[in-house]
C-alpha cells in the first residue's frame, strides 16, 4: 500500500494536521494530509488530488519536495507512506473530510495522538523545518 502524504508549513512553520473522523480506522487521530495512490498515478500527482479532495486547496505537483518516509504494517498490510514538505498552495484548507484542523509545531505533535507509523516522522520532520531555517539565515 503506496500511501503519500503533505507536511503542509505556514509562514511560522507550524505544520498542518488533520483529524480522522468518526467511522474510520483510526478515528480522532491526527495524521498529514493525504491518502492513497491510484495505480498507474504519479504520487505527486496523486498528493495534489488528495489534497484537493480533503482540503479544497489547489497544490503544484512540482511545489511537493520529498522530505521523508515511513515503513510500517497498518491493520495486517504494509504500509509504506511517502511525506512531502509543501509551503505554497492555492486557497484556504478546509476540513472536507476531517472532524478537524490544527496547525501545530513538530514539537506540539508529541501531544497529540497520531498513528503509530507517523512518530518516527516527528523528529524527522523536526529537524528538516529546523536545517531549512538554518539555511535561510545564513
Ligand atoms: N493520510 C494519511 N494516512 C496515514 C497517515 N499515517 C498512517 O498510518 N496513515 C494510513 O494510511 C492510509 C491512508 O489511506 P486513505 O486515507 O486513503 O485511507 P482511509 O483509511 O482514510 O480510507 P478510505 O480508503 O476509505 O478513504 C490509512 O490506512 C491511514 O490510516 C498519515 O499521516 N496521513
Amino acid at each position: 500500500m503506496l500511501i503519500v502524504a503533505a507536511a503542509m508549513v505556514d509562514t511560522e512553520d507550524r505544520v498542518l494536521l488533520q483529524r480522522r473522523p468518526e467511522g474510520k480506522p483510526m478515528a480522532g487521530l491526527w495524521e498529514f494530509p493525504g491518502g492513497k495512490v491510484d495505480p498507474g498515478e504519479l504520487p505527486e500527482a496523486a498528493l495534489a488530488r488528495e489534497l484537493d479532495e480533503e482540503l479544497g486547496i489547489a497544490v503544484d505537483p512540482a511545489a511537493l519536495s520529498p522530505a521523508t518516509f515511513a515503513s510500517a504494517r497498518v491493520g495486517g498490510r504494509h504500509m509504506i507512506l511517502l511525506l512531502y514538505i509543501l509551503r505554497e498552495w492555492r486557497g484556504e484548507p478546509v476540513a472536507l473530510h476531517a472532524s478537524d484542523l490544527d496547525w501545530v509545531r513538530p514539537g506540539e505533535m508529541q501531544a497529540l495522538a497520531m498513528p503509530p507509523a507517523d512518530l518516527p516522522l516527528i523528529p524527522l520532520l523536526d529537524a528538516l523545518l529546523q536545517a531549512s531555517r538554518d539555511q535561510a539565515e545564513r
